[in-house]
């Protein structure tokens, strides 16, 4: 079960994790969706797959990096009713999800089908996101889910916040393997996008788990 991570652990035990972090814009402007050495062969294999499906323009890869693009501050200036503090936060924030080492943490891929309103994530979940031993931790599961149905309602609906998340965990995901989730938006009221997905193996036979949330989009006119 564990066998894809026993390479990646093995070099670790030699040479120690990175020391230190380096921030420069270099390092934060890599595109972080695109096939790394610590991908495994169904992860490649997933991405190639979506690859070809994005040839004729109905899926799209979503790029990813581990800072927030100039304009998405420009969406949240509302929660900060200080400009220059909101400068200062920003300048040290990174995306959750990519805040840890290359193929230790959260390793993904996001495909967007506008004309379906759909989100696929193709995850890899490194071993330092181990809960029960041999198996992903329910809130690195939690934070995959939150991050996928994120993006499907973003490009759909704009900017919105998580307001409510539910989600069924039925079958235990082992560490280092390749899941599929699939998001969808269901339907639309107002401010409001309520958006569901599924976690599946690779092969579809096994259903991870199961989610449902609500978006709201961010009112401009309202001081949060
Ligand atoms: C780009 C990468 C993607 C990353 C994705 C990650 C997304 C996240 O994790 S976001 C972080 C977690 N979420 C948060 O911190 C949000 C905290 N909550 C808030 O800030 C606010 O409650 C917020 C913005 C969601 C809604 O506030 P506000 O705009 O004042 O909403 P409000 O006017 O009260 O309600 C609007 C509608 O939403 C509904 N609503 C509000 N809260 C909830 C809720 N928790 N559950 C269900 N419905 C809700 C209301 O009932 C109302 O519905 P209706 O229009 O039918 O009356």
């Amino acid at each position: 079960m564990l066998r894809g991570c026993a390479g990646l652990l093995r070099s670790w035990a030699l040479r120690g994790p990175k020391r230190g972090r380096s921030f420069s814009s270099e390092v934060l402007h890599v595109d972080h969706s695109l096939p790394n050495p610590s991908w495994n062969e169904d992860m490649r294999l997933l991405f190639d797959q979506f690859m070809k499906k994005s040839e004729d323009g109905s899926w799209k890869r979503l790029p990813s990096y581990k800072c927030n693009p100039p304009e998405r501050i420009e969406d949240v200036k509302i929660f900060f009713p200080d400009a220059k503090l909101l400068k200062e936060q920003m300048s040290q924030a990174q995306q959750f999800p990519r805040s840890l080492g290359e193929g230790v943490g959260f390793e993904y891929a996001m495909f967007h089908n506008h004309v379906e309103d759909r989100t696929v994530c193709i995850f890899q979940g490194g071993p330092h996101l181990q809960g029960v031993p041999g198996f992903l931790h329910g809130g690195a599961i939690a934070t995959m889910i939150d991050s996928a149905l994120g993006m499907c309602a973003i490009l759909t609906g704009g900017i919105a916040m998580t307001a409510n998340l539910n989600i069924n965990f039925r079958r235990p995901i082992p560490l280092c393997s390749v899941v599929v989730i699939n998001c969808q938006l269901d339907r639309v009221e107002g401010r409001k996008l309520f958006v569901s997905c599924n976690i599946r193996s690779m092969d579809e036979k096994t259903l991870y788990s199961e989610a449902t949330s609500t978006f709201v989009k961010l009112d401009p006119k309202k001081k949060n």
